[in-house]
């Protein structure tokens, strides 16, 4: 069985792949495609965009495809960025520029105050139209500064009090346990276990 990782976000292809390293799938994602475009993520909901993609990879490849759509909820900040979380800080999308900006609007807010979460939609869509959504969500809190040089986007500043860690600081295994992305992805498993036969 083969499938197209519906993302350009190298972080979230690094998770994936490994996620998916015990099974017998082989695993494409958007790089190996050429020419292609990304699409407009104008949907209101985390799902309603990872639907969006994971439809735009099959519609392009032919392939059953496997799309993430993901981000911070802070509660703060009345939920934002969630699904502008990718270009909080505008155009281009940037991490650096995002954290910033995070760090920026929360200064003025005490410890207590500071939850927030991550959550991940995934989508599964196939060539003959079926399509699965499985969704995750942890929760943490939005430190003052930085701390960690692994993962991706805003896991510096995301505080998991179970671990006594910031996702940067957390291996990619550990990261895969707990995370948004992990957790949506055990459900997928058995879904892509259905297509195969
Ligand atoms: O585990 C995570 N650790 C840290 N940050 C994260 C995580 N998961 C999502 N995020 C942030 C990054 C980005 O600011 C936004 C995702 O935006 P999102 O549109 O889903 O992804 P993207 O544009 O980077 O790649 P693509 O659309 O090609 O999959 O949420
Ligand atoms: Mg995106």
């Amino acid at each position: 069985m083969k499938i197209i990782l519906a993302t350009q976000n190298k972080g979230k292809i690094r998770e994936l792949q490994d996620l998916l390293v015990d099974e017998d799938i082989q695993v494409l994602s958007l790089k190996d495609i050429e020419g292609w475009e990304d699409v407009e993520e104008n949907g209101e909901t985390f799902a309603d965009n990872a639907m969006l993609k994971a439809r735009a990879a099959v519609e392009k490849t032919g392939l059953i495809a496997l799309a993430d759509d993901s981000g911070l909820e802070v509660d703060a900040l009345g939920g934002r960025p969630g699904v502008f979380s990718a270009r909080f800080a505008g155009e281009p999308k940037d991490d650096e520029r995002n954290n910033n900006k995070l760090l920026q609007l929360l200064r003025d807010v005490p410890e207590d105050k500071r939850s927030a979460r991550f959550r991940c939609a995934l989508v599964v869509a196939t060539p003959d139209g079926r399509e699965f959504l499985t969704e995750g969500t942890v929760e943490g809190r939005i430190l003052r500064e930085r701390r960690g040089s692994d993962g991706f986007g805003y896991d510096p500043l995301f505080y998991v009090p179970d671990y006594s860690r910031t996702m940067a600081e957390l291996t990619l295994a550990v990261k895969n346990k707990l995370s948004h992305r992990g957790q949506a992805f055990r459900k997928v498993i058995p879904i892509l276990k259905s297509l195969k036969s």
